[in-house]
């Protein structure tokens, strides 16, 4: 249950894990900022023991820094936030929806599996998650038009472009539009990959089953921060729908803090940013 502020505002207490990371210091002063929300806690493997605002190079600010969950678990909140690491994020959403936390997820690298199960914890715990791939707006609306334009056009492939250093391919972004799209795009008019000569890998990764699979191609190439293009064929035609993120934080943090608000409203998990629009 949310905690009243001296004003009577109610306070959503928030665990940030990733907290000295690229998005999580982006986030921490949006918090700080927000009559109604609170960092109470936070998580880096890098920074545990510290003071939070120390650890970022600026002032105290009574926040302490875990370097395990479990420890900052302890202190009573409403909301775990995760931007951390493909491999720790799923143990971290788990612990949090048992403590009885609502759980947002901006860490990439979980797919549709590993939601079902997230799902069923959410479900026995009456709690709510929102995981995005990518929690800015334009991002969201790559994954919006792309869905449309599937309802029109037969066959669409994806190509996933990002850093050579990232450690996780699809992306979330990718990920997430690949396994939507999955879901209601028509059968494609591509010769299937099991009668391709040649070398078959060459087609990409596909998400979804037979002629309804999405094919993704994943670049990992110094220069890229993140971008995810679909690609539309038709005879004769071609349509591109393409978002290619910046190289700061910031698109990811109205997003990251409109779910904060929003994910005590349902229980079980929500995929996508998208699902929070009109
Ligand atoms: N959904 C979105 O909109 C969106 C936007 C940007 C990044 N991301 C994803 O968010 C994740 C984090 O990205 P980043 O660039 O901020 O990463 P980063 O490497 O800059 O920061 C990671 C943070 O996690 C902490 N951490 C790592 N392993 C940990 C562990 N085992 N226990 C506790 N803390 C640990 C680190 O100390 C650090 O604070 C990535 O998966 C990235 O793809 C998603
Ligand atoms: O820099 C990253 O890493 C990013 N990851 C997200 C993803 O995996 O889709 C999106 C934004 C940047």
């Amino acid at each position: 249950m949310p905690a009243g502020n001296a004003k009577g505002i109610l306070m959503i207490r928030i665990i940030l894990a990733g907290a000295t990371g690229w998005v999580g210091r982006a986030l921490v002063p949006a918090i700080d900022k927000a009559a109604d929300l609170e960092l109470v806690a936070a998580l880096s493997r890098n920074h545990a023991g510290l003071d939070l605002g120390v650890a970022l190079g600026g002032k105290p600010s009574g926040v302490p820094v875990f370097a395990r969950i479990e420890e900052a678990l302890a202190t009573p909140a409403d909301v775990l936030i995760d931007y951390t690491k493909p491999n720790v994020v799923k143990a971290h959403a788990l612990a949090a929806l048992k403590g009885g936390l609502n759980v947002v997820i901006g860490t990439s690298g979980l797919g549709a599996a590993d939601y079902a199960e997230l799902d069923a914890e959410a479900l026995a715990h009456k709690r709510g998650l929102l995981a995005a791939g990518n929690f800015s707006i334009t991002a969201t609306l790559l994954k919006r038009f792309t869905l449309e334009a599937a309802k029109y056009v037969a066959d669409v492939e994806l190509i996933d472009y990002a850093s050579a250093t990232k450690p996780d391919a699809p992306s979330g972004t990718g990920r997430e539009l690949a396994e939507a799209l999955a879901g209601v795009r028509q059968g494609a008019t591509s010769r299937p990959v099991s009668e391709v000569v040649g070398v078959p890998e060459t087609r990409g990764g596909a998400f979804g089953e037979g002629a309804h699979e999405v094919r993704v191609h994943a670049l990992r190439l110094p220069s890229f921060v993140l971008g995810v293009e679909a690609i539309f064929g038709a005879p004769d035609e071609r349509l591109t729908i393409r978002h290619d993120a910046g190289s700061s934080a910031a698109p990811y943090v109205a997003g990251t803090l409109l779910a904060t608000r929003k994910v005590s409203g349902w229980t079980g998990v929500r995929r996508g940013l998208d699902t929070l629009l009109d």
